[in-house]
């Protein structure tokens, strides 16, 4: 039997994605997905919220060919917590294909941070979604920041639209470039010139340090799936305002995903909708992820 079941109401990444009819450009990233286990080769935290279906470097492999890209950039996600053995094998097998984000703690030694930025890791995750992780207390990230910028890594941060607020000044605080998942989670059902995404259009205007992923319609979408209406003119948006520090991925395989899991040839087909040029496609396909993630 398998060391680990995957929780009961787990929905599976798409078996079957459709060929989308948009073709990235020559050079594409992949700038946000995971991998998962195989957990009896690489186990689940013990203190992980939800257990997944594995998810192996394999068939991040084949999505990554079938969709028309050429690189990822692997991000930790909770489940794994800051054991990051699949990542850097993920990393390690990719032949330089694949870069990665970790979750490190405070005691983390720099014989360990040498070993992941060797392996390919550029940047941390903080994660503030609370039915994600337990609280870390902001001192230990503070420190943690301060001990991966000498490497020239980033931070990575996972919030709620509603959080930003109590979170604006630490976030400025952050002294690396920092780069927001999923647009800070906007309520699409608010205006997209409404105060709410206003504050985080603020906070990318008045930061320069800051990016953002314009990636996961399909958790934001209340209207899904697969057109994606809602979230359209708020990733569309953060591209046409800066377009130098936007990335794009396809967050596969959809963790926690509960109102459907998206087919991935259909979030490709979403990316001509919120970045319409050629020069828009470009930035945020090529430009972007290869000056963050393979600038040196
Ligand atoms: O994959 C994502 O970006 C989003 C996630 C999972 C996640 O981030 C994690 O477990 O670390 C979510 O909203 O549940």
């Amino acid at each position: 039997m398998a060391a680990f079941q995957m929780d009961r109401d787990w929905l599976v990444f798409h078996p079957s994605p459709s060929k989308p009819t948009f073709r990235p450009p020559a050079g594409a990233v992949d700038a946000h997905c995971h991998v998962f286990g195989p957990g009896d080769v690489f186990p689940y935290a013990p203190e992980r919220k939800y257990t997944p279906c594995d998810a192996p470097k394999e068939k991040l492999w084949e999505l990554r060919d079938y969709l028309g890209f050429e690189r990822n950039v692997i991000v930790q996600a909770t489940c794994h917590g800051a054991d990051n053995r699949a990542l850097v094998d993920a990393l390690k097998a990719s032949k330089g294909r694949a870069r990665g984000v970790a979750t490190v703690k405070q005691d983390v030694t720099d014989a360990e941070l040498q070993a992941l930025d060797a392996a390919g890791v550029r940047g941390v995750r903080f994660n503030f979604v609370k039915r994600l992780v337990d609280t870390t207390p902001r001192e230990v990230l503070l420190s943690i920041a301060e001990r991966i910028k000498p490497l020239g890594w980033h931070i990575v941060i996972y919030f709620e639209a509603q959080e930003l607020h109590e979170l604006y000044d630490f976030f400025t605080s952050l002294p690396t470039t920092v780069v927001v998942d999923h647009m800070g989670r906007p309520d699409v059902t608010k205006s997209v010139d409404g105060p709410e995404f206003e504050l985080f259009v603020r906070l990318m205007r008045e930061n320069t340090n800051f990016w953002s992923k314009v990636s996961c319609p399909e958790r934001l979408s209340k209207t899904g799936p697969d057109t994606y209406d809602d979230v359209a003119p708020f990733a569309r948006r953060i591209v046409e305002t800066f377009p130098d520090r936007v990335l794009w991925g396809t967050d596969w395989p959809h963790p926690n995903m509960r109102s459907h899991m998206p087919d991935d040839g259909k979030l490709v087909d979403f990316i001509p909708r919120i970045a319409p040029t050629a020069e828009l496609q470009r930035k945020l396909l090529v430009d972007n992820p290869m000056t963050l993630y393979w600038g040196r």
